[in-house]
C-alpha cells in the first residue's frame, strides 16, 4: 500500500491588523499565523519558518529581519508606504515587495478633508470644550474652505484626489510636484507651480502628499514655515519626517502659523516627551493616530490586494504591483512562460556543459543572448534574462544560497561580474521550423582569458565533468547554445558547431566524437556494463557554420558529431573517464537539466 506523502503548505504570516476578507483567500491554500505586536527580536526568531510576510505600516521590515527569513519570498504591505521595509535588502535577497498602490487612496485623501475642515472649523477644540461643560462660540469662531488657496505637494493619487474633493468645496488649487502628470491635473483644476516657495507663499491650506524619500525628508522646515502666511494652517496625512516638528512647534507657539492637522509622526507612536507627543498635545493641532488608510472599505482593498499577489508569488506567479520588480502583464507572461523555462535550461546546460572551462569562483564571461522571430515583439524580456542568469547560476551555487529571481537577477550577475548582452535579431525567420529562437553566445575567450588561470578540475562542480582528450577543439570559438519552444517544450537545437535537436531534460551524456563505425556501439556497451540505462540517443552532425561565422567544418580528422544520450540516473566520473579515448570519444560532459 503506498504511504501518502506529507507535504507542508507554504506559511504566511500576518504581523498586522489586516481585513479577514483577503485572509480569507490564504487559509485554504497556506498555514496562516496571525501575531500582532511581535517584538522586533521574536519576529526574527520565527521568520525563518515563512515564505510570506503581510504587514502594515507598524511592522519594520529590516536588512537583519530580512536575512534571517530563510524562506521568505514575498513581504507583502498591505497599503501604499512601504518606507518601513528595506526594499534594498528584499531585493538583494531576490525577495520581492508588493503593495496595494491604490486600495486606501480614497481614504487617505478623506481624511486630509477631514482633518482641514477640522482645522478650519476647530473641531478637536471646540469638542473638548463642549464636553467639558464650556460654550465658548466666539473663541472657537473659524474658516471656511471656500475661496481659499489648497496648497498640494505630491500631486499623486491621494493628492490627485484630494484636489478633486477640494474642487467641489470651491478652493482654488496650486501644486507643486515636478514630476506631476500635467493633464490630470489641468482636468482636476489643478495649476501646477514650478517651485515650492511659490506653492508655499500662497497657501492658506498646505497639504502633503509625497512619498518619504530623500527629496522629502525635512522639506518644510524653519526657513520654509517663515516664507508661508501666518493664517496658512498645515495638513500632513503622508508621513511624519516631512515637517520638522520642532519648526512646525515653534511657528504655531509664536503664531506665524496658524494651525495644523496631522495624522503621521516622526515616530509612531510618539515617545513620550517627543517632538511628535508635544505636537499632539498643542492647542493648534488636530492629531490623529496614523488613520489614514483606517476605514472598513479601504483594509477590505488593501487585504484583498496584497493576499491575492501572495497567492500569485507563493504560486510560481508573477504579482500585479511589485515595488521591486518590474510589472508585466498576465498575458505577456504567459507567453514567455516557455521560453522562461527554455532559457533557464540553456544557461544550466551551458554551466554544466563547458564547466571544465568556467570556475564556480571566477565565473567571469560575456554572454550575448539573440532573441529572433516573435519574441523580438517583446515589451520587456527581464524573465528571459532572470532566468539565463538563474541557470548559469544554480548548477555552481549552493542550493538555498540565493534565490535567483526577477527581482534581484541584475544585481547579482553584476555581482558575479556576468556581462549579458540582449538582442533581438530581426533576421527572417520564415524559413526556420519554428518562429522563435534563442541562442546564448558565450564570448568567453576574449573576456575571461584573465581568469583561465585558475580553472581547474578539481573546482569544477561535483555534479558535472567535461572530460577531453587532448586539447579542446577552438579554444577561442565562441560557445553556441541555439534553443526554441515547440507546444510549449522546451528544445535545444544546436549546441556549439553541432546541430540536433534534443530536449533538455533529465540527465544527458554528450559526447563529442569523430563520427567512424563502432562508436555508438562502444558507448553503449560501456553504459551498459555499468549499469546505466539508455533511454534515448539523439546525434547532432556539424551546424554548417562556414557562411554564418566563416568557421570551417571539421577539424581535418573526419567528421565529427555529438551523441547526446538520454540517461537514467548518475554517470560515474569512471565511466566518463572509460568512454575517452581512440576507440571512444573525444570529448564527453554529463549534465543534469
Ligand atoms: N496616512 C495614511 O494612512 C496614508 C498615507 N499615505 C501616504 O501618502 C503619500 C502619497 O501616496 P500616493 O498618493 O499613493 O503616492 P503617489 O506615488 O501616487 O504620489 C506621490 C507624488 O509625489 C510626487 N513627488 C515625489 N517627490 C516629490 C518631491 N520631492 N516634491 C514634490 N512632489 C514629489 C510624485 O511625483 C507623485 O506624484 C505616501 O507617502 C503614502 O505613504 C497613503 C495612504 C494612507
Ligand atoms: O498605506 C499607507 O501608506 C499608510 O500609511 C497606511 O498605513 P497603515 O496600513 O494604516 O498602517
Amino acid at each position: 500500500m503506498a504511504i501518502p506523502t506529507y507535504t507542508p503548505k507554504p506559511k504566511v504570516l500576518i504581523a498586522e491588523k489586516v481585513s479577514p476578507d483577503g485572509l480569507a483567500l490564504l487559509k485554504d491554500r497556506f498555514d496562516v499565523d496571525e501575531k500582532k505586536g511581535l517584538s522586533a527580536a521574536e519576529l526574527k526568531d520565527i521568520i525563518h519558518d515563512y515564505e510570506a510576510l503581510i504587514v502594515r505600516s507598524e511592522t519594520k521590515v529590516t536588512a537583519e529581519l530580512l536575512e534571517a527569513a530563510k524562506k521568505l519570498k514575498v513581504v507583502a504591505r498591505a497599503g501604499v508606504g512601504v518606507d518601513n521595509v528595506d526594499v534594498k535588502a528584499a531585493t538583494g535577497l531576490g525577495i520581492i515587495v508588493v503593495n496595494s498602490p491604490s486600495g486606501n487612496i480614497n481614504a487617505a485623501a478623506e481624511h486630509t478633508v477631514a482633518l482641514m475642515m477640522a482645522v478650519a472649523r476647530n473641531i478637536g477644540d471646540a469638542c473638548q470644550s463642549v464636553k467639558n461643560g464650556k460654550w465658548e462660540r466666539s473663541r472657537l469662531t473659524g474658516v471656511e474652505a471656500k475661496g481659499k488657496t489648497l496648497a498640494i505637494v505630491g500631486l499623486g493619487k491621494v493628492g490627485l484626489t484630494v484636489a478633486r474633493i477640494a474642487n467641489g468645496f470651491g478652493m482654488r488649487l496650486l501644486a507643486y510636484d515636478p514630476y506631476a502628470n500635467t493633464s490630470l491635473a489641468a482636468a482636476a483644476s489643478v495649476t501646477v507651480v514650478s517651485t515650492l516657495a511659490e506653492l508655499l507663499e500662497e497657501a492658506d491650506f498646505l497639504t502633503l502628499h509625497t512619498p518619504l524619500i530623500a527629496s522629502t525628508k525635512g522639506m518644510i522646515g524653519k526657513a520654509e514655515l517663515a516664507t508661508m502666511k501666518p493664517t496658512a494652517r498645515i495638513l500632513n496625512v503622508a508621513r511624519g519626517g516631512m515637517i520638522d516638528e520642532e519648526a512646525l512647534l515653534e511657528a504655531l507657539d509664536a503664531g506665524t502659523i496658524a494651525g495644523a492637522g496631522i495624522d503621521v509622526w516622526t515616530s509612531e507612536p510618539p515617545e513620550a516627551d517627543s517632538s511628535a507627543s508635544r505636537l499632539i498635545a498643542h492647542p493648534k493641532v488636530v492629531a490623529t493616530p496614523h488613520l489614514g488608510a483606517s476605514t472598513k472599505e479601504a483594509q477590505e482593498n488593501v487585504s484583498i490586494d496584497v493576499c491575492e499577489q501572495v497567492v500569485s508569488i507563493l504560486s510560481g506567479e508573477l504579482p500585479r504591483s511589485a515595488v521591486n520588480a518590474p510589472i508585466i502583464l498576465p498575458e505577456e507572461y504567459r507567453t514567455l512562460q516557455p521560453f522562461v523555462t527554455l532559457v533557464e535550461k540553456m544557461g544550466s546546460l551551458y554551466t554544466q556543459h563547458y564547466s571544465s572551462r568556467v570556475n564556480a569562483k571566477s565565473f567571469r564571461t560575456t554572454f550575448d543572448i539573440t532573441y529572433e522571430g516573435k519574441l523580438t515583439g517583446l515589451q520587456t524580456t527581464k524573465p528571459l534574462f532572470a532566468a539565463l542568469v538563474k541557470g548559469l547560476l544554480t548548477p555552481i551555487t549552493s542550493t538555498g544560497e540565493m534565490n535567483i529571481n526577477i527581482v534581484n537577477a541584475e544585481l547579482v550577475a553584476k555581482e558575479r561580474g556576468i556581462l549579458i548582452n540582449e538582442q533581438r535579431s530581426r533576421e527572417n525567420v520564415d524559413d526556420k521550423p519554428y518562429s522563435s529562437f534563442i541562442t546564448l553566445r558565450a564570448r568567453a575567450s576574449r573576456s575571461t582569458s584573465h581568469a583561465r588561470s585558475d580553472i581547474s578540475r578539481s573546482n569544477s562542480p561535483s555534479a558535472t565533468r567535461t572530460l577531453h582528450r587532448g586539447g579542446a577543439k577552438g579554444e577561442d570559438d565562441d560557445q553556441v547554445i541555439q534553443g526554441f519552444v515547440s507546444g510549449n517544450k522546451p528544445f535545444i537545437s544546436r549546441l556549439d558547431r553541432f546541430k540536433g535537436e534534443f530536449v533538455p531534460s533529465g540527465t544527458l551524456l554528450i559526447c563529442r566524437n569523430f563520427d567512424s563505425v563502432g562508436k555508438i556501439g562502444f558507448v553503449g556497451s560501456l553504459l551498459g556494463k555499468a549499469g546505466v540505462n539508455i533511454n534515448f540517443m539523439n546525434v547532432a552532425p556539424l551546424h554548417d557554420v562556414e557562411s554564418e561565422e566563416g568557421v570551417a567544418e571539421g577539424d581535418g580528422e573526419g567528421n565529427e558529431a555529438l551523441m547526446i544520450l538520454g540517461v537514467d540516473g548518475p554517470v560515474g566520473e569512471d565511466v566518463v573517464k572509460g568512454l575517452i579515448g581512440p576507440e571512444g570519444v573525444v570529448e564527453a560532459s554529463v549534465v543534469t537539466l
